[in-house]
């Protein structure tokens, strides 16, 4: 069976520091796969690895069964992989329906989009990422700058950027990071619908976001695997109460 994501042996190197080290890890397509540990412990970069951010210094990463070890950022994300970052990642001077028209375009790029249809592709761009705007439940003018967004709606409108690339696999580095208790039940609401059916890495420290969206969770320490499991079996595990859920804190 060809998994969505499969990790062997995969390694980075920084220098003399390995900060991911043989990490072997199978994810089944459709599978939500969260992945916790201290900080330091090598999660951002194994998610760099996975999209091609950075290069491998050992190991072997094959997405949909494809061996993209070597492979550019561009070629991942043409076999389906989609990502937002730890820190938000949208253009503040552009428009709402700006902003998410990139993540429509990024899409249409990869499906050979015929620039001699310009005319009615525009509109198609525009609806498509209105749409995308109605799903995470921005409630602003889609003429608004996103630098008038709170916090919260600038990570909604991220979550629309990245689901407007209609990704198979998305990779998503702490989407909660810095929202306050209501914004991130809002997150968490959209999350919960709009990745069904889609093969998820999401790197995440708060626990009440891993039992509400994990399917899977694996625990990082030191750049390595040292637990796997369900939510459950993971928050019973002695090494990763004393490795982890003791000083778990909100980055
Ligand atoms: N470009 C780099 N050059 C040198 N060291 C790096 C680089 N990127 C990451 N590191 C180091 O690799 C280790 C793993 O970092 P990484 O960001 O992957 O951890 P993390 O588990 O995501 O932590 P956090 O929860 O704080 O985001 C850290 O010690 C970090 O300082």
């Amino acid at each position: 069976m060809n998994h969505a994501i499969e990790l062997k042996g995969v390694t980075k190197r920084f220098g003399d520091f390995g900060a991911v080290n043989g990490v072997d890890l199978a994810v089944p397509q459709a599978q939500r796969c969260a992945l916790l540990g201290p900080n330091g412990a090598g999660k951002t970069t194994l998610l760099n690895l996975i999209s091609g951010r950075l290069s491998l210094s050992d190991g072997e990463i094959r997405l949909k069964g494809h061996d993209v070890s070597r492979a550019s950022a561009r070629r991942r994300a043409q076999l389906g992989v989609g990502r937002s970052f730890q820190k938000t990642n949208i253009f503040p001077q552009l428009t709402l329906l700006e902003n998410v028209r990139l993540g429509v375009q990024n899409r249409e790029g990869r499906r050979n989009w015929n620039p001699w249809r310009a005319a009615d592709g525009d509109a198609a761009l525009n609806e498509t990422a209105a749409r995308w705007l109605r799903q995470v439940n921005i409630r602003r003018s889609h003429d608004a700058r996103a630098s008038a967004l709170s916090y919260g709606e600038q990570r909604q409108l991220e979550l629309a950027i990245t689901l407007a690339t209609e990704p198979q696999i998305v990779l998503l580095d702490e989407p909660t990071a810095g929202m306050s208790h209501s914004e991130t039940a809002v997150i968490l609401e959209l999350m919960a619908k709009l990745l069904e059916g889609l093969t998820v890495v999401i790197v995440e420290h708060d626990l009440s976001v891993v039992d509400r969206i994990a399917h899977r969770v694996v625990v990082m320490e030191r750049g390595g695997v040292i637990c796997d499991g369900t939510p459950a079996e993971v928050k019973a595990d002695t090494r990763v109460q004393s490795a982890y859920l003791k000083g778990a804190h909100r980055a």
